[in-house]
């Protein structure tokens, strides 16, 4: 079984998309009450025992992007949280987990930051993801989108968070959305791409699905949930919309496709309830870093005290992690 710092360091496989299949999109269909009536039976399941809960938070971890996107981003700032990337719990904590290597799975800031980032993680291995295509509402013209991705990775981004145009989806000109976010992909050559739905603007689970599902074909890495910006971003219910496209799209196409949600992720134990679904959706090897990602700027802090709240109370140094 690979440990933690070896997956770490294992690369991402490429999605190098398929031709839009229009048939497929209409014939996706949501079943809104179903998928929210499962959502709510989640956070109660008991599919995390109890005395695993350190190793899944240890496990979520290793899959944050840690995330800076204020207007008032300083380079200090980023330094600190690329800091806190290295090394995101106490030592001591690592050591009696066996985990002497954990990190966070990427860092993720804003275009004009991406220099500072990488100077600051330079020969640790983690990424750094960059919002671009005129973040969080993506309204630029398209050339304009196109040129930040470049210049993006140009500056050292080997992860782009690409955002979607909302109307496209909404107006279902699913040729529209599938050709420009083609057109971004080819932007990102050697990066990985991941589209932002922003779900909490997609209006209904349909178009959630949809719009997942034609990023896919158009290549993208990772499909995400939101900016963080949106009144609603990540949720339960557009988890499992989202879960059941990228299954599907395996299925069909034995590509696999990471996924991210984002924005107000700030709980150890939502983290766990997701990646219990993930789990339960995809199966173990959607939990590696390279396929799964939580997008957060606060979640750490939380999973921080809830290490230490178990560490004062029941874990050993002979504890194993459960899940790879
Ligand atoms: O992509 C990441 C999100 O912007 C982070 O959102 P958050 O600050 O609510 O954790």
């Amino acid at each position: 079984m690979q440990t933690l710092s070896q997956l770490s360091s294992v690369t991402l496989p490429r999605n190098d998309g398929i031709p839009l299949d229009l048939d497929w999109v209409a014939s996706v269909q949501a079943n809104t009450s179903a998928i929210e009536r499962r959502a709510k039976t989640l956070p109660a399941r008991r599919s995390v025992k109890k005395d695993h809960q350190a190793a899944w938070l240890l496990k979520a971890i290793s899959c944050i992007d840690l995330t800076t996107l204020s207007g008032d981003d300083t380079q200090g700032r980023v330094r600190r949280l690329c800091a806190k990337a290295k090394q995101p719990v106490a030592s001591q904590t690592l050591d009696i987990f066996g985990l002497p290597n954990l990190t966070t799975g990427a860092v993720c800031v804003y275009h004009d930051m991406i220099q500072t980032a990488v100077n600051a993680l330079e020969g640790t291995g983690i990424p750094v993801a960059a919002v671009s295509t005129g973040f969080p509402a993506g309204l630029s013209p398209l050339h304009l989108r196109l040129e930040e991705i470049r210049e993006s990775v140009k500056a050292g981004a080997c992860e782009i968070d690409i955002v979607i145009s909302r109307r496209h989806a909404l107006t279902g000109n699913w040729q529209a959305l599938y050709d420009e976010t083609k057109a971004m992909r080819e932007a990102c050559g050697p990066a990985h791409m991941k589209a932002i739905l922003a779900t909490g603007e997609l209006g209904t689970l349909r178009n959630v699905a949809r719009a997942s599902l034609v990023c896919m074909m158009a290549g993208s890495d990772f499909i995400k949930t939101s900016t963080g910006k949106e009144p609603v971003n990540a949720t339960l219910p557009v988890t499992l919309t989202m879960l059941r496209a990228i299954r599907a799209y395996h299925a069909r196409t034995g590509l696999m496709v990471g996924y991210k949600p984002a924005g107000g992720i700030s709980k150890a134990k939502d983290a766990i309830t997701y990646l219990a679904m993930i789990k339960e959706e995809l199966g173990d090897r959607w939990l590696q870093p390279d396929l799964f990602r939580f997008g957060a700027s606060s979640l750490l802090g939380d999973i921080e005290r809830q290490l230490e709240h178990h560490l004062t109370g029941r874990y050993s140094a002979t504890h194993r992690h459960p899940i790879g």
